[in-house]
């Protein structure tokens, strides 16, 4: 994305920097930071000063899967801890503190050897100074407070102009401080829940030591969020967008429209592969409750001509892809045939663990699914991007989809991927495998929604397996399909745990469909969790 055409929202928030080193709780620290309504953003720890496109008001070291002293290790550029503003380190950025402003030597590892002394789990903090008790502690219940411990390596003497705030039974250094140039460190995790008062020690720092102000609020995000898009695409820009009728893309297009009415024009591209109903149902609400500017291009031709007799997974998300990518061209240029300005930019509802994955200083991890990804319309498109709800986690999203008046209903949708039902119905993609799905998953949300269950749910779809098996209907002999149930209760979708689904609706679930969609005669519920299965099939 071509930052420098956006003003920034860092410009707008005082932003505290996080910076991430693998640790699996990093996400959690940016969590915590926002709670207390202070913007803050997490970046990859090999970052440097001069490529920092804000001025941080503090900057928090996350911990980190590696060991400090180990080869491949990663550092933080030592010019942070020379932008004048606090610091803050968590385990193995209390470690990265005392490699940096330490006299050396004083990390030891028990990583391989005295494995005695690695701690993991609760533990018990005992504050130091009585009343005087660190600002860090400010609002604490007393002078001791349950603390979560994931470590393996500690400290093994103090770095000079530093002081102890709070130690535990087993962790002498557990939390400290150097006061003239307010760099802190503590040997526990204040971002996990398990740290009972470990919210307020963010806060304290956030607020009390960086003096940020605490005005990160939806409400206002989307305030200038809105004045944001409005200065980047002027009085008379023309904006397209890739819409799905799923959250994420309902809540840019309500944004878009909020800031620039009918010059955003939102596309829909039912590619034959959405659920029953699904276009008609997507334009009713997002055209006529919402009043979004819709296009429902049917390329379902195209789409269905291009799988054609294709089996494999892979080979399907990459045509679906590309197929995308060319239906967006088409209508990039009809849109412009029409209008006296040309399109310029492109609105993505990508979300902030879309970021982070793809700026993790480990790299990209192995592909196991190609996603669609409209992103690859850049180079043949030349549009430039929008990308509303790249700060954002799924449940901010939801929360501004709330607050821009989308219906709840809409908001708390399952996700639904963008290749659709081609990745739901394994082997050969055809109308007739189409509409079996689409009948059987039809029935399964509904008596989902009619027991109360879709809300408790986090995804949950039917697919269609390429087997046949022998039932017996009406005393006569049947050969045909399978229906595999997948429910999952998930917070981030990149684990998952299948839902524990009442027997009874089950059972209803399953006579329905049987009943009901011809050609099938056999259901299944799938118990896997993920990892190691996926919650697609394919
Ligand atoms: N059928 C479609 N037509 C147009 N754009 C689509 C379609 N399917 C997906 N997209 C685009 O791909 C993006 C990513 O899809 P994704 O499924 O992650 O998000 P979503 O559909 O907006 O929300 P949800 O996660 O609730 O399904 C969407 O935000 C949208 O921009
Ligand atoms: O927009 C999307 N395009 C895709 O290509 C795609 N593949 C999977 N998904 C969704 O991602 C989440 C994780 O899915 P998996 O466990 O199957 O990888 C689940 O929510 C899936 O539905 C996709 N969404
Ligand atoms: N949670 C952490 O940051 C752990 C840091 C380092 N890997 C250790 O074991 O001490
Ligand atoms: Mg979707």
């Amino acid at each position: 994305m071509d930052k420098k055409e956006q003003t920034k929202i860092t410009d707008a928030y005082d932003t505290i920097l996080i910076l991430d080193f693998g640790s699996q709780y990093s996400h959690l620290i940016t969590r915590r930071i926002r709670e207390c309504g202070v913007y803050c953003e997490l970046l990859p720890c090999t970052v440097k000063v001069k490529d920092l496109e804000f001025k941080p008001k503090g900057i928090i070291l996350s911990g980190s899967p590696y060991s400090n002293h180990e080869e491949g290790a990663p550092h933080v550029d030592k010019q942070m801890f020379e932008l004048g503003v606090p610091v803050l380190g968590i385990c193995y950025g209390l470690q990265e503190v005392a490699r940096v402003k330490g006299r050396g030597g004083e990390i030891a590892s028990e990583t391989g050897h005295l494995v005695q002394k690695r701690e993991y789990g609760s533990a018990t903090l005992n504050i130091l100074g009585g009343a005087q008790r660190h600002e860090l502690f400010d609002g604490f219940n007393g002078d001791q407070t349950r603390v979560w411990m994931s470590h393996g390596d500690h400290l093994d003497g103090l770095p000079q102009g530093f002081k102890v705030i709070g130690h535990t039974e087993t962790s002498e250094y557990a939390a400290i401080a150097h006061e003239m140039d307010k760099v802190f460190g503590l040997q526990f995790h204040p971002e996990v829940t398990h740290s009972e008062e470990g919210a307020k020690i963010l806060r304290n720092f956030a607020i009390n030591v960086c003096e940020c102000q605490s005005n990160w609020s939806m409400e206002t995000f989307v305030d200038k969020e809105i004045q944001r898009i409005r200065g980047v695409v002027g009085e008379t820009g023309r904006v397209i967008g890739a819409v799905s009728g799923g959250v994420d893309s309902t809540v840019a297009a309500v944004l878009m429209k909020r800031a620039i009415g009918d010059r955003f024009h939102a596309v829909l591209v039912d590619h034959g592969l959405m659920r029953l109903n699904e276009s008609k149902n997507v334009k009713k609400v997002l055209d006529e409750q919402l009043g979004i500017n819709l296009t429902i291009v049917d390329a379902s031709e195209s789409f269905l001509g291009k799988l054609k007799g294709v089996t494999d997974p892979e080979r399907k998300r990459k045509i679906i892809g590309n197929t995308f990518i060319e239906v967006f061209e088409e209508q990039a240029k009809l849109i412009d045939a029409e209008q006296s300005e040309k399109i310029e930019y492109l609105v993505q509802g990508t979300l902030y663990p879309d970021v982070i994955e793809s700026i993790s200083f480990k790299g990209p991890s192995a592909t196991i699914k190609s996603h669609h990804n409209v992103g690859g319309l850049l180079d043949t498109m030349k549009l430039k991007l929008i990308e509303p709800l790249r700060e954002l986690f799924k449940d901010e999203v939801r929360k501004m989809g709330l607050l821009l008046g989308i219906p709840a209903d809409l908001i708390w949708r399952h996700p639904f991927p963008g290749p659709g039902l081609a990745i739901r119905i394994l082997g050969e993609v055809t109308p007739a495998q189409i509409s079996i799905v689409q009948q059987a998953d039809h029935i399964y949300m509904s008596e989902l929604k009619a027991n109360n269950l879709y809300n408790q749910i986090s995804q949950a779809y039917a697919a269609l397996l390429p087997i046949r098996s022998v039932g017996v209907m009406g005393d006569k002999r049947t050969y045909e399909q399978v229906i595999a149930l997948r429910a999952v209760e998930s917070t981030d979708f990149m684990t998952a745990d299948w839902f524990d689904m009442p027997v009874k609706v089950m059972k209803r679930i399953s006579s329905r469909i049987i009943n009901e969609v011809h050609g099938v005669n056999r259901v299944v519920y799938d118990v896997s969790s993920k990892p190691p299965a996926t919650i697609e099939w394919e």
